[in-house]
């Protein structure tokens, strides 16, 4: 029977030694025995079932993508359309940071929700939010009924983005965890390019906006209505006792396991995936933060959690989301919204190269690469805008020729590659942050890291046009750049390999120390007896 980790964990024996043998004990039994043992469930394909788990939790991050990104748009297009007056800057600016403000509080409570009612009833919950919240901007004629709009579809987002990821990456083989949470990063990114693309085609429109904002009714009401009849996930099902209903989703989501693995899944699942104590939700929850910063390994998964949400939004992609349009027109290209369609669909091109590469190479692996092509990237762009000659003031651009030139071309070509680099590493890694924690602080710790991404986004959207004011783009940029050095050195010395671990096993690594090296040499095997045993399966 099966050896479970968790045991071989009692005593305090190095890490690097356990995790080795624990590989060793599961992969020999698996690759040489060749019959039932954890091995199989790890590498089961995703069955039918778990495909439309994973598209259907993704409409999340569709409706995310979408909702962030027709705001650019529909703020150009709306005119005098709300309050018989054209929108001040600070009115604008509120009206797109209310979703962000909204999605920040919703994160922080989806997490404690999602571990007391369950990730189903959240997402279904988070459906309402989005048709409240869409209904009221499509019909509204006054900022403020706008602003509450988008302030109640942010709260939609932020639930949305925190359940989805963790929904899949609690229901998908481990084997294919990597590539379907970023299934739900090419929905984000694919919402946005579709806002972009509809936004620049109802620019001429009357009354353009409100078809544009309208259609965002659509997804919300479609996930509603196929989440009711798909089931919560395994993990959260026994961590409330409900131990056959556990087994028969088990049972659909892995692909030929037979009936005594499933029950020895469960049975594994049950040593470490427990509800929080307490005698009522407030109490339990208390206990989770509590745990989750006393608790050594908790604290580990936190720190990392946060750190990788943090570079994703400080390293400032997401001004290239709200202001390429702006940053294009001040060197001079005459459309400048079709031209910055070009950064959305660059970043939903290489979220497909992440789909494709972060399980076989690795999250590890891909940030290392991934985060010193944006440095080189953001370092060249600075210079360019060096050379360039522009000054940004009081929000419009000062520049001292006419038309694009060369230096232009260097701009647009450097943020490409930064959008590339960015979107098949830091743009999605960080949304695997489910896989960092034990069940019973997963949904509280996914809410401090899905928080920190909001902060985050709230923070540049309301700063970049100041900095590039008050310390010029090379500065800026420069800026990033330096941000993006920090991130490196975060990420060698405190981001392990996850790929390929069990949700419950993250946490036996993360045990006295950040243990980079036995979580690559864990890869390794991993990686090993997975080829040993499809060879094994050829034979
Ligand atoms: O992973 C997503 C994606 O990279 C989006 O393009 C970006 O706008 C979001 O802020 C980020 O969380």
């Amino acid at each position: 029977m099966i050896r479970l980790a968790s045991k071989s964990l009692a005593s305090n024996e190095d890490l690097s030694t356990v995790t080795s043998q624990v590989v060793n004990e599961k992969e020999t039994h698996a690759v040489h025995e060749g019959n039932s043992s954890i091995i199989q469930l790890v590498q089961a394909k995703p069955t039918v079932l778990v495909l439309v788990l994973t598209f259907v939790a993704s409409i999340s991050g569709f409706m995310f993508g979408y909702d962030t990104g027709y705001i650019s748009s529909a703020l150009v297009v709306i005119g005098t359309d709300l309050d018989n007056k054209v929108l001040s800057y600070g009115e604008k600016q509120f009206i797109t940071s209310a979703t962000s403000l909204g999605a920040l509080i919703g994160a922080i409570f989806a997490g404690i929700l999602a571990d007391l009612y369950g990730r189903k009833k959240v997402i279904l919950g988070s459906n309402v939010l989005f048709l409240w919240g869409a209904a009221m901007q499509t019909g509204c004629h006054t900022v403020w009924v706008m602003i509450g709009g988008r302030f109640i579809m942010g709260f939609g987002v932020g639930i949305g983005s925190l359940i989805a990821p963790l929904y899949i990456s609690e229901t998908a083989p481990t084997h294919f965890r990597g590539r379907l949470v970023v299934i739900n990063c090419l929905s984000i990114t694919g919402g946005q390019l579709v806002a972009y693309a509809i936004g620049a085609g109802v620019t001429h429109l009357h009354n353009g906006w409100r078809l544009l904002v309208g259609l965002s009714l659509i997804p919300p009401a479609v996930q509603f209505v196929m989440f009711f009849f798909l089931p919560d996930t395994p993990r959260y099902l026994i961590s409330k006792g409900k131990l056959e209903e556990a087994k028969s989703v088990l049972a659909r989501t892995h692909s030929d396991a037979s009936p005594e693995l499933i029950e020895a899944k469960v049975q594994e699942m049950s040593l470490t995936v427990t509800s929080m104590a307490g005698s009522n939700p407030f109490v339990q929850s208390w206990n989770a933060i509590k745990q989750l910063h006393t608790v050594p390994s908790n604290f580990r998964a936190l720190v990392i959690g946060c750190g990788m949400q943090g570079i994703q939004q400080f390293t400032g992609f997401n001004s290239l989301m709200y202001f390429s349009a702006t940053i294009f027109e001040s060197i001079g290209f005459k459309d400048s919204v079709a031209v910055s369609i070009i950064v959305a669909a660059t970043n939903f091109v290489f979220t497909i190269v992440a789909f494709f590469i972060i399980d076989k190479v690795g999250r590890r692996r891909i940030l290392l690469v991934g985060i010193p092509g944006m440095m080189i990237s953001l370092i060249v762009c600075a210079i360019a805008f060096h050379f360039f000659g522009i000054k940004f003031v009081d929000g419009a651009a000062v520049v001292n020729h006419v038309g694009i030139s060369g230096w232009g071309i260097v701009i647009i070509v450097s943020m490409i590659c930064f959008t590339a680099t960015y979107a098949f590493s830091i743009g999605n890694v960080p949304w695997q942050q489910s896989e960092l924690f034990q069940q019973d602080v997963r949904g509280v710790g996914t809410a401090y890291c899905t928080a920190t991404n909001w902060a985050g986004s709230l923070v540049i959207s309301s700063t970049f046009l100041t900095m590039l004011q008050k310390i010029s783009a090379t500065g800026t940029f420069s800026f990033f750049a330096g941000l993006c050095f920090v991130s490196f050195i975060f990420i060698w010395f405190c981001y392990p390999e996850l790929g390929g671990l069990e949700l419950e096993e993250t946490q036996q690594l993360l045990t006295g120390g950040f243990n980079i090296k036995a979580s690559k040499e864990l890869a390794r095997r991993r990686k090993q007896a997975a080829k040993l045993a499809k060879s094994g399966e050829l034979a």
